[in-house]
């Protein structure tokens, strides 16, 4: 029998934008959008509020760029605009479903997305739409981690939700290897002592210093989106 946490009322949920291709590495795989929004749809029907940042790997990353001559601040802007394509097809496909959804923009680009303000995405939030935050921070030389982890605590959020490839926090990357040995949970202190590379340190520092819990699941497997929401003791959580 699984052990079961406090549930949670306010969630914000960190998607893997290179996940949304599959195996393709590149794009959007409609499969892979349909399983996110099925996951969240579900989610939804529990009455949590859902804040999303979704990644944009799978079409930009800035320090790609600089091997191709873009320069980095360049290359962020494309990273940030990425974010942007993602977070729209997820909103478009949520809607097509049936959910309530916007897309906030952390630069201005109306007619796009509104620009995102806390009251305006608490509002929503309240107002039961699964709100998606695009553009990470808005700022070059960061990634969607650190944006996920400041609109976490923005948002006032119970918990920041890293749904990614892999299902939890390893003692070293399991894609590379293979005798890497999972944690349940760790502390901030403990991935910054380890060096573990599962997130930036940045985002990691910033919830530290919030007091933010982090939960690292796979999300490519379906269910488990659910499974942590009912606070089963899948992935790795992470704390002070
Ligand atoms: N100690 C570790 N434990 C778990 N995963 C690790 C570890 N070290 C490195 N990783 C890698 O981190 C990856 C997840 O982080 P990453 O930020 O690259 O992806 P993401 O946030 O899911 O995607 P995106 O950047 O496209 O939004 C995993 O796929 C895994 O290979
Ligand atoms: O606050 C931010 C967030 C992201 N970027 C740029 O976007 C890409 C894609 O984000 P991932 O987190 O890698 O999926 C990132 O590589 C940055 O180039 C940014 O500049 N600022």
């Amino acid at each position: 029998m699984t052990k079961q946490q406090k549930p949670y009322k306010r969630v914000l949920l960190k998607l893997s934008g290179e996940s949304l291709s599959a195996e393709t590495k590149h794009g959007i795989e409609a499969e892979r959008l349909q399983a996110y929004v099925n996951d969240i749809k579900e989610a939804q029907k529990m009455g949590i509020q859902i804040g999303i940042v979704i990644g944009g790997g799978n079409i930009f990353r800035g320090v790609s760029g600089t091997n191709t001559g873009i320069d980095r601040y360049s290359g962020d802007q494309m990273g940030m605009l990425a974010t942007v394509i993602n977070s729209l097809a997820l909103c478009s496909a949520l809607r097509a479903a049936g959910v309530e959804a916007d897309v906030l923009t952390a630069v201005r680009m109306e007619p796009i997305g509104e620009m995102y303000s806390k009251p305006k995405a608490m509002k929503l939030l309240k107002e039961g739409h699964v709100v998606i935050l695009s553009c990470g921070t808005g700022n070059p030389y960061f990634t969607t981690d650190t944006g996920a982890a400041l609109r976490s605590i923005e948002i006032e959020a119970d918990a920041m939700l890293k749904g990614t490839r892999v299902d939890g926090i390893y003692t070293a990357d399991p894609e590379k290897d293979p005798t890497a040995k999972k944690y349940n949970t760790i502390t901030y202190q403990e991935i910054y002592d380890k060096k573990l590379k599962v997130m930036d340190l940045t985002a990691s520092t910033l919830c530290q210093e919030n007091d933010m819990k982090i939960v690292v699941f796979d999300m490519d497997t379906p269910g488990n989106l659910l499974a942590v929401l009912k606070g089963e003791e899948i992935g790795t959580i992470v704390k002070n």
